[in-house]
């Protein structure tokens, strides 16, 4: 059994400080001591939110005060932090980093989001990442993806090709396409017989209201834990080895024909996918 903690909470633009004591509250208000290892999910770049245009400015230094900062309450709790991606700066540029911090306070391992998404010009501020992350806890194998990454189907099967029985998803998803990330989430759950665990944030920026409706979906795409729109939070029990089980039962990694899917490769360009205003 793995216990998840979902921390669907607000996240307020350009203050750090004020992020990092409201996830130490909600730690506070949520958490009880288990037995169970115990992962908890926060939302995307729960650190400074959507200031990526100022990224210079408001950007933490290869993630280090995140780092620091989970570092010390993941051992203060004994639990392992994972997602809640962070605006880091490295030496490739700015990128929406999501971290894994273990319950003795190490950062052991880090994602970068790979798709960057268009309506939000992230591709002009930010520099995507291009390696899939795959870690173990508890003896779970867990993959990483960041909210627009999760319309890619092909990267979170990818995830769970490598083994990954549960992937961990961060977001900053608005309301307005909610129903797209709960279609979505259950989808990926079930086309890749895993569990999906999703941390969405709430409140308004700049007008943009934040949908929450964060989630637990188990691999036959049963909701163990679906949040509303306000600010929560939430422990759920899951079984790994039922990823497993639905594999072995329904076999669609047996019976994929990947020597058909190559024959798909679009000879697109770019161009192509654009739409042509008249
Ligand atoms: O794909 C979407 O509709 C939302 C994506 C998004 O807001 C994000 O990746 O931050």
């Amino acid at each position: 059994m793995l216990r998840i903690g979902i921390a669907q909470i607000d996240v307020k633009l350009g203050d750090r400080a004020a992020n990092f004591r409201a996830v130490s509250g909600w730690m506070k208000r949520h958490h009880r001591p288990s037995e169970l290892e115990t992962i908890v999910v926060l939302p995307e770049i729960f650190d400074v939110g959507y200031v990526i245009s100022r990224a210079e400015k408001y950007g933490d230094m290869e993630a280090r005060e995140a780092a620091e900062f989970l570092g010390g309450l993941a051992q203060k709790y004994n639990v392992c932090f994972a997602g809640g991606s962070v605006l880091a700066l490295t030496e490739r540029g700015a990128v929406n980093r999501a971290l894994v911090v273990s319950p003795d306070g190490r950062l052991v391992a880090h994602y970068d989001k790979a798709h960057l998404v268009p309506m939000m010009d992230e591709d002009r501020y930010l520099s995507a990442g291009s390696e899939l992350c795959v870690f173990e806890f508890g003896g779970v194998k867990i993959s990483l993806a960041i909210c627009y990454d999760l319309r890619f189907c092909e990267w979170l099967r990818m995830g769970a090709l490598a083994g990954a029985q549960l992937c961990i998803i961060s977001a900053e998803w608005p309301s307005s396409r909610i129903d797209h990330w709960k279609t979505l989430l259950r989808a990926r759950a079930i086309e890749n017989m895993m569990f999906v665990a999703a941390c969405n944030r709430v409140g308004v920026t700049n007008s943009e209201a934040f949908g929450g409706h964060s989630a637990v979906i188990d691999p036959w795409g049963r909701a163990l834990y679906e949040g509303s729109a306000g600010e929560e939070g939430a422990f759920v029990d899951i079984e790994p080895d039922e990823a497993t089980d639905a594999r072995n039962f329904i076999k669609a990694f047996a019976m994929r024909r990947p020597e058909l899917y190559k024959l798909l490769q679009p000879p697109l360009k770019k161009s192509d996918n654009e739409i042509k205003s008249s």
